[in-house]
């Protein structure tokens, strides 16, 4: 039997904050990137960040997931203090906590998609729980794939594998950077749908930098950036709704 430590309760707890920035700034000497940035994403929710070219996204991205310090302001991940964590911890938690799909698939080359997949868990030192891992596969629809290497994958097939790769932890939070800008329509769809139902199926809180208006209408709300603040939102975000929204910033 396991015993549910005060941690792992909170972090099943039903509603609540998975991730929170507390007036969050980061500089890059003259640059704000990010200007004092207050916001909680729900969990269980899908949250689109949009804004222009510049607007701080990435770098939003980046503090909200400890990827990134910011200059100053606090980012909590569930209850956690990412500021008050040594560096080894952060990268612990991130590897325990969150997923990661960015752009750029970032697959190893020598490995095959299951070894890909099961990476985060190797680094962890943690055995795959092979229900859950054929679960995942089976949902990004690559079980006749598993002894592939990415080279021998489409480019949608190499970010299905990455997406199972960021979600075979069960991680609290995935955070995907235009995960779709290198598909086409009908594969950044199939992609859109599986975080879609990390959401709605795991109950997982996703947070996705887009630029892409149909991509964003897949979320549950869309924030808009501009010159590193959050400058609007929108709820039950429907493409034509984003583009209006956009088209005022
Ligand atoms: N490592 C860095 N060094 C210096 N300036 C940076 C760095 N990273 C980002 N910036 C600056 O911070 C601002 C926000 O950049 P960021 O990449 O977060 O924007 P973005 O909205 O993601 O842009 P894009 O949509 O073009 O990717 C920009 O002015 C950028 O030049």
């Amino acid at each position: 039997m396991t015993t549910m430590t005060a941690e792992t309760a909170t972090r099943t707890a039903g509603p609540g904050a998975a991730v929170t920035l507390d007036a969050v700034t980061r500089t890059y000497g003259e640059v704000r990137a990010l200007d004092g940035v207050s916001w909680t994403f729900p969990r269980g929710t899908f949250t689109a960040v949009m804004g222009p070219s510049g607007s701080g996204k990435s770098t939003f991205l980046h503090c909200a997931s400890g990827l990134d310090r910011p200059t100053s302001g606090t980012v909590r991940i569930g209850g956690t203090d990412l500021g008050q964590l040594s560096e080894a911890k952060r990268t612990r938690l991130r590897r325990e906590r969150i997923g990661f799909v960015f752009q750029a698939f970032n697959l190893v080359p020598s490995m095959d998609v299951e070894q890909n997949i099961t990476l985060p868990l190797q680094l962890g030192g943690v055995e795959p729980d092979r229900a859950w891992l054929d679960e995942v596969v089976r949902r990004v629809g690559l079980a006749e794939r598993l002894r592939h290497r990415p080279s021998e994958l489409s480019g949608g097939q190499q970010q299905r594998a990455a997406l199972a790769r960021a979600l075979v932890t069960r991680p609290e939070v995935v955070f995907a950077d235009e995960p779709t800008g290198a598909l086409d329509p009908r594969t950044a769809r199939d992609v859109l749908r599986l975080l879609r139902e990390a959401v709605d199926q795991t109950g997982q809180t996703v947070v996705l930098v887009t630029h892409d208006p149909v991509a964003a209408a897949w979320a549950d709300r869309v924030v808009f950036l501009s010159r590193g603040r959050i400058v609007d939102e929108l709820v039950a975000p429907t493409v034509s709704t984003v583009m209006g929204r956009w088209e005022s910033l």
